[in-house]
């Protein structure tokens, strides 16, 4: 794992996102994200959150720009190299995007049948992290019967099973009640200091207060700003 602070795990350099032949939905993006460090990304509906987190998960191209991820240059590799990238990246994603014929268990173990592990090294990480986040009695539970929160809960422990350097949530907190938000945040600062990386979007200016911690990069209209001024300087160990 990636986690020691001031290593650097994505920089990008002068990046735009145009989705069409239209305006850029994001312009002039030039920022480094540091090992083991707390971000939030806030910004009005609109203002690029979600493609700015897509970018970060490389699911999407910029149209201009360098964007370096774990020391690659994600731009000129060749595409068969983006798998292995993508899979140190875990994502929330704002609709959750559970698979519906697999049981709350199944979807969590996704990663790791993925990735190869056997079932007899599968059961017991993922029924430990299915304790973590509160829903060991809900293995078999598919998500159509799960509530929002507890689909939200699920995708998080998806996310996370993997172990990956860096975190993506947007907007993890936005389908559940303020005391569930909370915990789910006290999760992601757990996970935080084992070294993860995390980036949660959210436009819930009370979540950001939860984390003093946190750096916060703050989107306007596809233009970011650093209202904490420490996206460009390594930021200290977090406690
Ligand atoms: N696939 C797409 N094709 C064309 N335009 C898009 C696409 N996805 C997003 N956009 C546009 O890009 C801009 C930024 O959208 P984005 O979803 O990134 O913002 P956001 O900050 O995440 O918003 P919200 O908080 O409402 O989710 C918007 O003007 C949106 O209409």
């Amino acid at each position: 794992m990636t986690g020691k602070a001031e290593s650097e795990i994505v920089h990008f350099d002068n990046v735009g996102l145009r989705y069409d032949h239209d305006r850029e939905v994001l312009s002039d993006l030039s920022f480094t994200l540091f090992g083991g460090t707390f971000y939030f990304l806030t910004g009005a509906s609109g203002a690029g959150k979600t493609s700015l987190l897509r970018l970060l998960y490389l699911a999407q191209r910029p149209s201009r720009g360098v964007v370096r991820m774990f020391g690659k240059d994600a731009i000129t590799m060749p595409r068969s190299g983006l798998p292995a990238l993508r899979r140190r990246i875990g994502v929330v994603f704002q609709d959750f995007r559970l698979v519906p014929h697999l049981s709350a268990f199944d979807n969590v173990a996704l990663p790791l049948r993925v990735a190869g592990f056997s079932e007899r090294d599968i059961a017991g990480p993922v029924g430990d992290i299915l304790e973590w986040v509160g829903l060991a009695d809900r293995k078999t539970a598919f998500p159509a019967a799960l509530s929002g929160g507890e689909q939200q809960r699920i995708a998080i422990a998806r996310a996370v099973i993997a172990r990956p350097d860096m975190l993506v949530a947007d907007e993890p907190t936005g389908n559940v009640d303020p005391d569930m938000g909370l915990k789910l945040i006290r999760l992601f600062e757990l996970l935080n200091r084992q070294g993860t990386t995390i980036v949660v979007a959210t436009h819930d200016m009370q979540l950001l207060r939860k984390v003093p911690s946190a750096l916060i990069m703050r989107l306007d209209k596809g233009r970011l700003s650093d209202p904490t001024g420490a996206l460009r300087y390594p930021p200290r160990t977090p406690a």
